[in-house]
């Protein structure tokens, strides 16, 4: 039965329940990927000879975030019923598939997530996209920044999505080079910080292939390449935010996790020594790290966003179809109507101090190993970021507030941990009177993991900016994903 752009149909009874009816299935038709005549498989065998069977091919959820391709093949009375619900199918799947993509520019990085992206591409994905009738141009990378040049100058009016296989480096290649690329087309100059960013018109697709891959993680809430393949295929669209961040007036990098001065800065300079054991380079550094329990001083200085919508510690979650994040649209368009984008007239708030860490983060940041994340009440869509500063505190401490990531208790519930909800933050680095100073604040492990420097680095996304001094402004819905965000309920 097709009703409400919803195809139903109750399996015939079962011969081991006798005189019981099977389920009732229900698929709506935005999550049909294809219909055919035929067997499924058998249909190109059988292709010259008219079928009485017609199959379709559905998303199906094996668990809360897990989708797989389910073929369901029905029976009909003649070939002409069989070649008339096809027909239906399919026409009821183009007229609501205005957002599914037809043709598509890949990026595999075949040594993404030690060398399975090309593997997991033509096994998988290439199969389903096939199916769907999508067109592909794939380009295997060469190089490190191949897949931002490429988009950065080739014409791209063909496609409608970029995808990469691969992990959060490649993602970041194709945001850059997106982000860049409009702002090129649109004559917007990104070093100016008050600029306002044109949004990116093309929509990306991760397929997670990486060692880390935790932008997928936190829009689709799982790392599994069939499910973000069916996302991208019937056009799930998730709108993001991008922070920018400048030092001294140019523009370093775009990112949409974490940016973290103190610990997280050091944990990522320390492990680029440790390369040659791969990614347990970052369990190891992070464990010397928390036993050097380093602190920085320096003044955070910040833009609050209006608690009126939501807060840090609402204890809700930004789920698929976000109030929030949908009506900051309304809102923050009146506000540009408005000409409030001069952030330096607004009110800064300031709180100079000792930091283990300054971590700006522009949405959860969840990740396999933390399931709630950096700030689990964050918004991908909001307008916002979350602030959070983690003041000198032991390494006991610390740990305390570490370990909060990874179970139910709330970390921001530690009285040397603030968390703001904020538009914009710069960080101005406090020079220390002398090394002799810096390395008598720390304590024994300190001397053995080495004196604590004057200032850290920047961790952005997994890149390290080689600077303290840092500002950071958030821009609204600068990316669409091919995603829908995580299914389930906003209350935590
Ligand atoms: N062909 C290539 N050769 C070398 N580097 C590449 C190539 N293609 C992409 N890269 C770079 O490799 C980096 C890591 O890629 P990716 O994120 O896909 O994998 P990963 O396994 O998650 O890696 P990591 O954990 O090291 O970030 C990216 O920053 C990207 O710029």
């Amino acid at each position: 039965m097709l009703q409400d752009n919803c195809l139903s149909w109750t399996f015939k009874k079962n011969q081991c329940c006798w005189g019981k009816e099977g389920p009732t299935i229900s698929v709506p038709v935005n999550e049909i990927v294809s219909v055919c005549q035929g067997e499924g498989e058998k249909q190109s065998k059988t292709a010259d000879a008219p079928s009485n069977l017609f199959t379709v091919y559905h998303i199906s959820r094996k668990s809360a975030q897990r989708w797989t391709l389910e073929a369901t093949t029905f029976t009909t009375q003649s070939c002409q019923e069989a070649h008339n619900w096809t027909q239906v199918l399919q026409d009821r799947i183009q007229s609501i598939g205005a957002e599914r993509p037809r043709k598509l520019l890949i990026f595999i990085n075949p040594y993404g997530g030690r060398g399975k992206a090309t593997r997991i591409y033509s096994t998988k994905i290439c199969p389903l996209f096939q199916l769907a009738g999508i067109e592909r141009d794939v380009i295997e990378t060469t190089r490190a920044n191949h897949a931002r040049d490429y988009i950065m100058e080739m014409d791209l009016k063909e496609y409608d999505g970029v995808v990469c296989v691969g992990g959060d480096g490649m993602f970041s290649e194709l945001l850059h080079g997106l982000v860049k690329r409009t702002q090129k087309d649109s004559g917007v100059c990104e070093n100016k910080e008050e600029a306002t960013l044109t949004p990116c018109k093309l929509r990306i697709g991760i397929i997670p292939a990486g060692s880390t891959d935790c932008v997928c993680f936190a829009t689709v809430g799982i790392n599994d390449p069939v499910t973000s393949a069916l996302h991208i295929i019937i056009g799930d669209t998730q709108p993001m935010d991008v922070c920018a961040s400048y030092h001294k007036g140019h523009l370093m990098r775009y990112s949409v996790s974490l940016i973290g001065y103190g610990f997280f800065g050091d944990v990522l300079q320390e492990s680029e020594t440790m390369r040659c054991i791969g990614p347990f380079r970052y369990d190891l550094s992070g464990f010397k790290m928390v036993l050097s329990n380093r602190t920085y001083n320096g003044t955070v200085e910040f833009l609050e966003a209006d608690d009126s919508h939501s807060h840090p510690r609402d204890n809700t979650r930004c789920r698929s179809g976000c109030l929030i994040c949908s009506e900051s649209s309304e809102r923050l368009k009146e506000d540009k109507d408005t000409d409030s984008q001069d952030y330096e007239s607004e009110t800064w708030q300031k709180i100079s101090g000792s930091f283990v860490a300054v971590n700006v983060t522009g949405m959860s940041s969840a990740c396999p190993k933390s399931q709630d994340g950096l700030s689990p009440t964050a918004h991908l869509a909001d307008g916002t970021a979350d602030l959070i500063l983690v003041q000198d505190c032991n390494m006991f401490q610390f740990l305390r507030h570490l370990k909060r990531h990874t179970n139910k208790k709330d970390q921001f519930a530690l009285p040397y941990v603030k968390v703001h909800r904020i538009r914009a933050m710069r960080f101005i680095p406090e020079k220390l009177e002398d090394e002799e100073a810096a390395r008598r604040r720390k304590g024994l492990f300190s001397s053995l993991c080495g004196a604590t420097p004057e200032t850290s680095s920047w961790n952005c996304d997994g890149e390290i900016l080689d600077c303290a001094e840092l500002s950071v402004r958030v821009h609204h819905q600068l990316v669409q994903l091919f995603a829908r965000g995580i299914e389930g309920t906003s209350c935590s």
